[in-house]
């Protein structure tokens, strides 16, 4: 681990930049659209259902759909009230299932609470799951065969890879075990042939966990969780909390920081994701990889 601290000379931390990866990865990802379109006539397809009108999930869910066109896939957007019936809302998931046009379907989360988001996730075919969150893809990913992984964690997995730290039998620390980040997360951990420990709430000894990490990996939304004093000296921190604090003079529409305490961390860790600006961008540019990977899957390419 030596070599690690001595790798962190200035004692400051690499910024990770995430918007500058999702923009290579979408690069990438331009000539492959290309190819598809070339091949079958029609671009890959991406569908995106937002039920409800929350202003979050609507701005980001606009974001989805500008970064699709600019690299060639097409987007629709079906806005549903949020009072559609949990029935209107499978249906609709049917229709998509079975349109030749669409390769992705996108299911925003959070649903309102009268519908069952288990039974509608559970609806959307697995060959079209960009997301990762049926259960069959998270069958191939917990058997170590990922096919469409989770957005998020395979974005934090694609940055990890980008810094060329080896990850090979090091101990990783995920805090927070949710279906969307922490347990998937641990997964492709796991395939990087990490040593792998998942902390949550009920987790004794949080920081003592955390001081043993070489890749920490933050998913619980609690802004400021993790302190400098926390963090190995020359660990990897990925930070995937987007936490908006309440508006003050400076910021009156809030500030927006992570889980971890980025001035005191950046000071002890080799390399840490900002945010915004680290895991978020990220996270975009592997649902529209996820969504050409689907279509590519589905004409067997
Ligand atoms: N079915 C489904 N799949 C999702 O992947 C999904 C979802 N539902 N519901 C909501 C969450 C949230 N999410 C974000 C992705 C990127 C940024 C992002 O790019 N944030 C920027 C900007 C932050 C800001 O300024 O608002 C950043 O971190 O730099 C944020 C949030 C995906 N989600």
């Amino acid at each position: 681990m030596k070599s690690a601290v001595a790798l962190n000379t200035e004692n400051e931390a690499r910024i990770i930049d995430g918007r500058s990866a999702a923009a290579a990865l979408c690069e990438d990802l331009k000539p492959r659209v290309a190819g598809f379109r070339a091949r079958h006539g029609h671009a890959p397809g991406l569908a995106v259902i937002l039920v409800g009108s929350d202003p979050a999930s609507a701005i980001y869910v606009r974001r989805k759909g500008e970064q699709c066109r600019a690299i060639g896939i097409a987007s629709t957007q079906h806005t549903l009230p949020a009072e559609t019936s949990e029935q209107d809302v499978l249906d609709l998931v049917a229709r998509l299932n079975d349109s030749a046009e669409v390769h992705g379907i996108l299911v925003q989360l959070p649903l309102p609470p009268h519908i069952d988001t288990r039974r509608v996730l559970a609806a959307v075919s697995p060959a079209k799951d960009v997301d990762g969150f049926h259960v069959t893809n998270a069958g191939w990913l917990a058997i170590g065969k990922p096919t469409l992984a989770p957005c998020t964690p395979w974005g934090c997995i694609r940055l990890l890879r980008a810094l060329g730290v080896p990850l090979r039998g090091k101990r990783a620390l995920v805090v927070g075990r949710s279906v969307i980040v922490g347990r998937p997360m641990a997964q492709l951990l796991l395939i990087e042939d990490c040593t792998v420990t998942i902390a949550h709430r009920h987790s004794e000894n949080l920081a003592d966990l955390c001081r043993e990490a070489d890749i920490l990996v933050v998913a619980v939304g609690i802004p400021g969780l993790i302190r400098g004093d926390w963090i190995k000296p020359g660990a990897v921190v990925i930070d995937v909390g987007i936490n908006r604090l309440p508006p003050d003079d400076a910021t009156p529409k809030g500030r927006i920081v992570g889980d971890v305490v980025f001035d005191e961390a950046s000071a002890v860790a080799r390399a840490i994701t900002p945010v915004p600006g680290g895991v978020g961008p990220m996270t975009i540019a592997c649902l529209l990889e996820n969504t050409l990977r689907a279509a590519e899957m589905i004409a067997g390419d």
